[in-house]
């Protein structure tokens, strides 16, 4: 695979700040912070967030690669300051002499990373293990994603995710258009588009809350505009559809990943599966879109559809029975803070993923070194396929 569009992110949950470097993306995006801060404030909402949005409000700072309002084609280096490092100073200080005596989290969480995470670096302190691998890392997976965003809007590119269930309430599939789903779900409590199931998923979340239990739940994503033939199925490692799975599988917590109908297909015969080709205004189509966009591993023009499941949150305000690791005496899982249910937030996430695997597949096929040039490439593509 050819290496088109490379990132990195660090930063630990409580620690001063995230950063990422982002290499690849061409010059002459037009780029502001807001483009990026509007996704970042739609990440720390949803119903059954915990305290810890309470104190964060995320916001992107350039530090290289952009000038007077657009991509340089350098490095775009990004900064989000953690505002809950005030209260955690001295407890996250990288100085020998600060060490504080007592505070060490010996009490692993079932389905967190803590005791694998300790057993793997040697480590006696969870809180060495849970900086990096919480959820806080995805604040800057939707900074990058937000650039990438800005990125395939330039080229006519739209990239819209919500929830379509949270612990088996499921939304209704009444409303079949993307867009209306995705206005409909926007600034609502679950980010979903059926207000009737948005109850049911309230209800569920408070009740679970008042259990000091958490909840699981699928966000969609759907891509409109993406040109056909993005991904290749000459190489494994090319096929966008094992691309996209693998983005959005590795968001914390997503435990399943679908295209299309996913799943589904396995129970299917397959004149019940297939889309069938016609041919109309000058170009081919499917009749209809059960493949969620991607046949042989690239788009095939129709809206790329993908799923992603979330488990529960690991973090019980009732805990899990786990076992000190210190004693080997069994005890309570640790609890600080936590979310009962981040879903709404997972597809804010989720589209990110999906939009950096995009601008990868994209820069791979129309490649080049500004905006300018990348529109004149996808063009020319364009008109070939419309003159079919
Ligand atoms: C947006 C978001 C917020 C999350 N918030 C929490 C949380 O508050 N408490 C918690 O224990 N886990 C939370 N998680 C899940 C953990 O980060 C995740 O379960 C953990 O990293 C272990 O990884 P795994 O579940 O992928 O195995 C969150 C995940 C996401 C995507
Ligand atoms: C910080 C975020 O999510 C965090 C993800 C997370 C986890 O374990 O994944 C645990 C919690 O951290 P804290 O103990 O600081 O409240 C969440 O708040 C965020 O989404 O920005």
């Amino acid at each position: 695979m050819i290496m088109t569009l490379r990132y990195l992110t660090a930063g630990e949950s409580h620690g001063p700040a995230l950063t990422a470097i982002v290499e690849g993306l061409p010059s002459n995006i037009e780029l502001c912070e807001e483009d990026i801060n509007r996704h970042l404030a739609r990440r720390q909402l949803g119903h059954g967030r915990g305290g810890r949005m309470a104190i964060e409000k995320d916001q992107v700072r350039f530090l290289s690669g952009v000038r007077w309002g657009k991509t340089l084609g350098s490095p775009v280096t990004l900064s989000i300051v953690n505002r809950d490092w005030e209260n955690w100073e001295k407890k996250m200080s990288p100085r020998a002499e600060d060490r504080v005596e007592g505070i060490a989290i010996v009490h692993p969480r079932p389905g967190h990373a803590d005791l694998t995470g300790m057993i793997k670096y040697r480590h006696d302190d969870a809180r060495n293990v849970l900086e990096r691998s919480s959820a806080r890392e995805t604040a800057m997976r939707v900074a990058v994603g937000a650039l990438c965003m800005k990125f395939l809007k330039s080229l006519g590119i739209e990239v819209c995710g919500y929830v379509t269930e949270i612990c088996g309430v499921t939304a209704s599939t009444e409303c079949a258009d993307y867009r209306e789903r995705f206005a409909r779900a926007e600034n609502s409590p679950c980010r979903t588009f059926d207000a009737d199931a948005e109850k049911g998923m309230i209800a569920a979340i408070d009740e679970a809350k008042a259990a000091g239990d958490s909840l699981g739940g699928v966000v969609e994503v759907v891509v409109l505009g993406a040109p056909v033939g993005l991904g290749s199925y000459v190489h494994w490692d090319r096929r966008l559809d094992g691309r996209l799975a693998a983005a959005v599988m590795s968001i914390q917590a997503f435990k399943g990943v679908e295209i299309g109908l996913g799943f589904e297909a396995a129970r299917r015969s397959g004149s019940q599966v297939h889309d069938e080709i016609a041919y109309g205004d000058g170009a081919f189509y499917r009749k209809s879109n059960r493949a969620g966009g991607l046949e042989g591993g690239m788009t095939n023009g129709e809206a790329i559809i993908v799923r992603g499941a979330m488990k529960p949150i690991p973090t019980l305000y009732t805990p899990l029975e786990t076992v000190d690791v210190r004693t080997k005496q069994p005890f309570k899982a640790t609890v600080e803070r936590s979310d009962v249910c981040a879903v709404p937030a997972a597809a804010v996430v989720a589209e990110a993923a999906v939009a950096i695997t995009l601008a990868e597949a994209l820069l791979e096929k129309f490649g080049g070194d500004s905006l300018e040039e990348i529109q004149a490439h996808l063009e020319g593509h364009r008109r070939h396929v419309q003159s079919l």
